[in-house]
């Protein structure tokens, strides 16, 4: 007969011996036991006074925590916790029920699907190994003829190759959106996204009844640039223009290239006057910065902007229809300015 040291004789549980073929007696508790030793999946056993009866090879190597050293013992806690704690084999041998578990597993544990009274859990854990461990685990209660839990068997599988696999998946997957929504040359976002976060925009602007302003830009005299300094170094002007945009726009507001030398900024929460005092020392920004050219000869280059304010309910064509005569007003009036076009009630 098996018999589990360290329970009463009311809680232990009686196997039958077996006969083998050749005829030797194993006892099944033994098998059991051995089963439960050799198994690949981490296992301890408590009795219900908290005592470690099994703590199987698998457990000891993935802990670190030899079983001579944590048999008989109630510290389990020491292969998973830096302080005394219960694990979840503990709650379960105490009857713990959803509210209990939850105070110490709050938002990663659920109930077994498959075997009643038992949980499972996943948790990531600093102390096991050099770099932490991420341990999925589950426990269940053991119990007696008569349905009293008499022990609990925690089982626990290390699934950190698992999680970084998960984590370095969602890191590539952010980078392919980052990717798929910055212009290449510029670092800023691109026209696909200025096209959609237009449309976003203003419906929060209209829902949440605040100011939504756009500025549009468009460089100027940039065919002759081209022409005469190369494509390459227009290319350079367009990067200078970027950081000067960036240098000038606050956290929330969002900077765009929306087209070859055309960029824009949306700015939530901000009244037409304050976005053209914006462009206005964006305008005088880029105008008073020195470029470089490969040639190690400087240049100075201007911007041309169109401002308008979002009103409540129009649809975003009309918005940047505005913005967009700012840019040609500004282009007509000698360039290297910023005209604010506000609403005229024709939308
Ligand atoms: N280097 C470079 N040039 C570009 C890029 N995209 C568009 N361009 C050039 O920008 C120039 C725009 O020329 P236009 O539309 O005639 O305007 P502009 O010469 O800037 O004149 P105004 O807008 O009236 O001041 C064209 O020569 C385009 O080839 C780009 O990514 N890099």
């Amino acid at each position: 007969m098996y018999t589990n040291p360290g329970t009463t004789p009311a809680d232990q549980v009686s196997i039958p011996d077996i006969q083998t073929e050749g005829g030797v007696c194993a006892s099944a508790g033994f098998m059991l036991a051995e089963g439960v030793d050799r198994c690949p999946i981490p296992i301890f056993v408590l009795n219900h006074e908290h005592s470690i009866l099994h703590w199987n090879r698998a457990l000891a190597s993935l802990s670190g925590h030899p079983a001579e050293a944590m048999i008989g013992t109630q510290l389990q806690w020491q292969a998973f916790y830096p302080s005394a704690r219960p694990t979840l084999a503990d709650l379960i041998l105490e009857g713990a029920l959803e509210g209990d578990v939850d105070r110490f597993y709050h938002g990663k544990f659920r109930r077994s699907q498959l075997i009643e009274g038992a949980f499972e859990a996943e948790d990531f854990f600093p102390e096991i190994g050099t770099e932490g461990r991420w341990l999925f685990f589950t426990a269940a209660p053991l119990r007696n003829a008569e349905g009293h839990t008499v022990g609990a068997i925690e089982t626990l599988q290390d699934v950190t190759e698992q999680k970084r696999a998960e984590q370095a998946l969602r890191d590539s997957e952010k980078r392919y959106r980052l990717l798929s929504i910055t212009d290449a040359l510029t670092g800023l976002y691109n026209s696909r996204h200025f096209f959609s976060n237009l449309q976003s925009e203003c419906e929060r602007a209209s829902r949440y009844h605040q100011p939504l302003s756009l500025l549009l830009l468009d460089a100027d005299n940039f065919k002759q640039l081209n022409d005469t300094h190369g494509h390459l170094e227009g290319d350079h002007v367009l990067q200078a223009l970027a950081r000067v945009i960036l240098l000038c726009v606050r956290s929330t507001d969002s900077a765009f290239r929306y087209g070859g030398e055309e960029f824009a900024v949306l700015l939530p929460g901000t009244s037409l006057d304050a976005a053209t005092q914006l462009a206005n020392r964006l305008c005088e920004m880029f105008a008073s910065t020195p470029l470089q050219l490969s040639s190690s000869a400087v240049i100075r280059c201007t911007v041309s902007v169109g401002v308008s304010e979002y009103q409540p309910g129009e649809k975003p064509s009309a918005f940047m229809r505005r913005a967009d005569e700012g840019i040609y007003e500004a282009k007509r009036l000698g360039r290297n300015r910023v005209v604010p076009i506000s609403h005229r009630g024709e939308d």
